[in-house]
């Protein structure tokens, strides 16, 4: 099933309850935890996240973007949370991390950046419910898609599908119209995008477009 998140990295932070409204067609609402270390950027944290737990029913897909996620990831598997993603490269232990939010109720979701190969979540895709491949190095919106990260995503899918296992594989970073369909094509299943939607005059009707971008055209071979 596909799934459509904004980012509200591009939203209005000042009425960010109405620019959250403007997404409820949307299948979950994405946050972007920042902490000027792991990425050069600085967004918001728990108190952010709770808050907006509070006004959304949508389910909150939250990506952080920080330094020792093994510490702080755990703070974040609150009530309306749906899922918890880290980075690989600032984790420790990957799996016991993904475990332990698994056991507080939250989808455990591993993220990997441009640079970083496969291979390790390949051979633990098990303990995971989502894999997040990064489009853009992270940090900001805004950004110009990278097609060459699509066979990460090949990758991913073809082992999941041996495995026998449902993985939910979302991209983050330059989703557009136009870009969505290539990396639904390799394999993903859930689309973020912040300037898409947000840097827009009406997120509603781009939130529609990208859910009409990711319909199986027909005699097209997608998934
Ligand atoms: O994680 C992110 C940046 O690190 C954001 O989710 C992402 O970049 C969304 O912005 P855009 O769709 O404009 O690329
Ligand atoms: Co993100």
């Amino acid at each position: 099933m596909v799934r459509i998140h904004p980012s509200i990295l591009s939203a209005d932070f000042v009425n960010l309850e109405r620019d959250l409204e403007r997404i409820a067609s949307a299948d979950g609402v994405h946050l972007d935890v920042m902490d000027a270390h792991f990425v050069p950027n600085l967004t918001f944290g728990l108190p952010m996240v709770q808050r907006i737990a509070e006004v959304t029913s949508l389910p909150i897909d939250v990506h952080l973007m920080i330094d020792d996620p093994d510490t702080w990831a755990l703070q974040y598997a609150i009530d309306g949370v749906d899922s918890v993603t880290f980075h690989a490269e600032a984790t420790r232990d990957a799996v016991a991390l993904a475990r332990e939010l698994r056991a507080r109720g939250a989808r455990a979701a591993i993220a990997l950046k441009p640079g970083t190969a496969v291979d390790d979540v390949l051979e633990h895709l098990r303990e995971f419910d989502m894999v997040l491949v990064m489009t853009v190095e992270p940090g900001f919106g805004g950004q110009s898609f990278m097609p060459e990260m699509m066979p990460k995503l090949q990758e991913l899918r073809g082992r999941a599908d041996e495995l026998g296992i449902e993985l939910a594989l979302q991209v983050d970073g330059g989703i557009t119209a136009d870009t969505l369909p290539i990396a639904a094509a390799a394999g993903a299943d859930v689309f973020v995008a912040g300037s898409a939607v947000y840097g827009h005059a009406d997120p509603a009707e781009r939130t529609h477009a990208l859910r009409l971008a990711a319909a199986p055209q027909p005699g097209s071979l997608d998934r």
